[in-house]
């Protein structure tokens, strides 16, 4: 055990290391920024403790897309949601920003040595051993088995329903969405069928069902933990590591509890898989390609076994919280909009009457690519609530940042480029370029699908970022989201198949929902934080005759 002594040493030397490092670091005093309420914790509760958009938000709209702000004692950061910066940050010049030491530890406690963790070159060779397997050829040909897990969500609720003896019940949709992911995720992935939306017995199903976001992992940190999160910057990632490994704490031991889980199952599929997938030619499937790779002659392509592993467990993790947490915040806006809900209901409804009367028994990849207002429903679902909604990097040289749009500096100059110096950590603002009015319109706080179909989004210049729909959501350049196209026909298919066949409506619940920001967005109840994350909305069958 660590003892308090040995932490009050540890803190007193971060502190004087911080404040060395602070003296030689050239200052951002141009740029204006919210008062720091404290000189330990900067702004840092504002961010961490408080819902997701809250402080951003507040702070986009007074200072404009640049903002300067304290992290812990009283140390500058930067947070950017302007397109032309984010542009250079993350497309133009992204060897030059990369994923600080201070993230990356966590990451690489949580899914190892993988994509989410990589820097550099390492990246770039992992990235180009996975990326063949996620191209939109690859992606449709799983739509069958995202539709059979849609299909297993819409029988476990119409039971429960069918139980209840009355025409609707309140069902934690979240629950089963995550499941179902999982299971998606597994059998898409590893051609593992881990039943999880029926059964929760799977091990892998119980650990790592909402991991991320239960209240003992990342929900609403306390101070201590924002500070210490702040301050592993300061501490060489080797001894991070060792503490991260052996530190006490049951935050510390339910990560490793659920890495060694991920570790036995990936052992075991790549131990039972290994040889047969190895024969297979011209194979593109995901865990092909790892395992092609970690036997690969040539050293330069190789992946390593930890580094196979860590695959493995950076796909379950990223293709499990981000589906089961966008598809529930999306229900919850068809539940607090009933016309769109309805008029996305009426679309659905039509396009199945086509298909079958072209004898076809489900709808395919391409009408799902047809359906102009279930693809504005998810544009505008993923644009209002991106799961991931920021991420730091850090400069490795000195920089010139150009900017869409000028901001004020402090003494009232207009600001056209941000100097930002090397060491300098950027918190890149996904949600508030989201929500910038300049791109989205006067009405981007509002949940509006319309806006991609009215011509409201015609003729405005792209501002060359993001992967999909100009939305920052699947995040941008080289390092942008390998599984959108993955992610995109899960959503469609899932969304299509339940609001074809249920009704989802407000609870007293739902309208407590806050969005509070874990290592991605979870959807938590205002006064039952203790319950951690949840989505309780009323479901119903829905009536066969939708038309408004
Ligand atoms: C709605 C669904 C999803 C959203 C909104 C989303 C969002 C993101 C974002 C914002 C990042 C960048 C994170 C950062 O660097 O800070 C990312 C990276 C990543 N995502 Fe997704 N994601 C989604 C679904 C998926 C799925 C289904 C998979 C796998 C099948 C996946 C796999 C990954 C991987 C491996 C990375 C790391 C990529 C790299 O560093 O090159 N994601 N995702």
């Amino acid at each position: 055990m660590i003892s308090s002594s040995a932490a009050v040493g540890l803190t007193a030397l971060i502190l004087v290391y911080a404040l060395f490092k602070r003296s030689t670091r050239p200052s951002l005093s141009m740029i204006r920024g919210p008062p720091s309420p404290s000189f330990i914790f900067g702004n840092l509760l504002e961010l961490f403790q408080r819902p997701v958009g809250e402080a951003e938000f507040a702070w986009q709209s007074q200072y404009g897309n640049v903002v300067r702000f304290k992290s812990i004692l009283g140390g500058d950061q930067l947070f950017i949601s302007d397109a032309k910066a984010l542009r250079k940050i993350l497309n133009i010049a992204g060897d030059n920003y990369v994923k600080p030491h201070s993230q990356n530890v966590l990451k690489r406690m949580l899914a190892g040595k993988g994509l989410f963790w990589a820097n550099g070159e390492v990246h770039k060779r992992q990235k180009s051993i996975l990326l063949p397997g996620f191209g939109s050829k690859e992606c449709k040909a799983f739509l069958p088995i995202f539709k059979d897990c849609a299909d297993s969500i819409s029988t476990k609720w119409m039971e429960t329903i069918e139980s209840s003896n009355s025409q609707g019940v309140v069902i934690n949709v979240l629950d089963r969405l995550s499941r179902g992911a999982l299971d998606a995720m597994c059998h898409a992935a590893f051609d593992v069928q881990l039943n999880t939306i029926q059964d929760d017995s799977h091990p892998l199903g119980r650990k790592y069902r909402n991991y991320l976001l239960v209240r003992d992992l990342f929900a609403v940190p306390s101070a201590e933990q924002i500070f210490m999160q702040a301050s592993l910057k300061y501490i060489p990632e080797g001894i991070v590591m060792w503490l991260i490994e052996n530190g006490p704490g049951s935050r510390l031991a339910r990560m490793r509890d659920v890495t060694n889980v991920v570790s036995d199952l990936g052992k075991e599929m790549v131990q039972e898989r290994a040889t047969a997938l190895l024969e297979s030619k011209g194979d593109t499937g995901i865990f092909t390609l790892l395992i092609k790779a970690n036997m690969d002659a040539n050293a330069k392509k190789r992946l390593s076994d930890e580094e196979l592993l860590a695959q493995i467990h950076t796909l379950l993790l990223a293709g499990q919280e981000s589906i089961g947490t966008t598809t529930s915040f999306i229900l919850l806006e068809l539940a607090r909009n009933p016309k769109i809900q309805s008029m996305l209901r009426d679309e659905i409804r039509r396009t199945e009457a086509t298909t079958r009367e072209r004898g076809s028994p489900h709808l395919t990849a391409t009408d799902l690519e047809a359906m102009p207002y279930l693809n504005a429903v998810l544009k505008e679902g993923l644009r209002f609530h991106p799961i991931g909604t920021t991420s730091l990097r850090m400069a490795m040289h000195d920089d010139i940042l150009p900017l869409s749009k000028p901001i004020l500096g402090v003494s009232g100059e207009m600001i056209h480029e941000v100097r930002v110096s090397k060491g300098t950590e950027i918190m890149i603002s996904i949600s508030a370029y989201n929500r910038d009015k300049d791109l989205w319109g006067e009405d981007a706080h509002e949940f509006k699908p319309d806006r991609w179909l009215d011509g409201t989004m015609d003729g405005k210049e792209s501002p060359g970022v993001g992967v999909y729909a100009n939305l920052m959501s699947f995040y941008s350049g080289p390092q942008a989201c390998i599984g959108w196209r993955f992610a995109l026909i899960e959503l469609q298919a899932f969304l299509s198949t339940l609001v074809g066949k249920f009704e989802f409506a407000m609870t007293d619940k739902a309208e407590r929902i806050v969005r509070m920001p874990m290592f991605v967005m979870g959807s938590m109840v205002e006064g039952e934080f203790d319950r951690g994350v949840q989505m309780p909305l009323a479901v119903s069958l829905a009536s066969q005759n939708s038309e408004l």
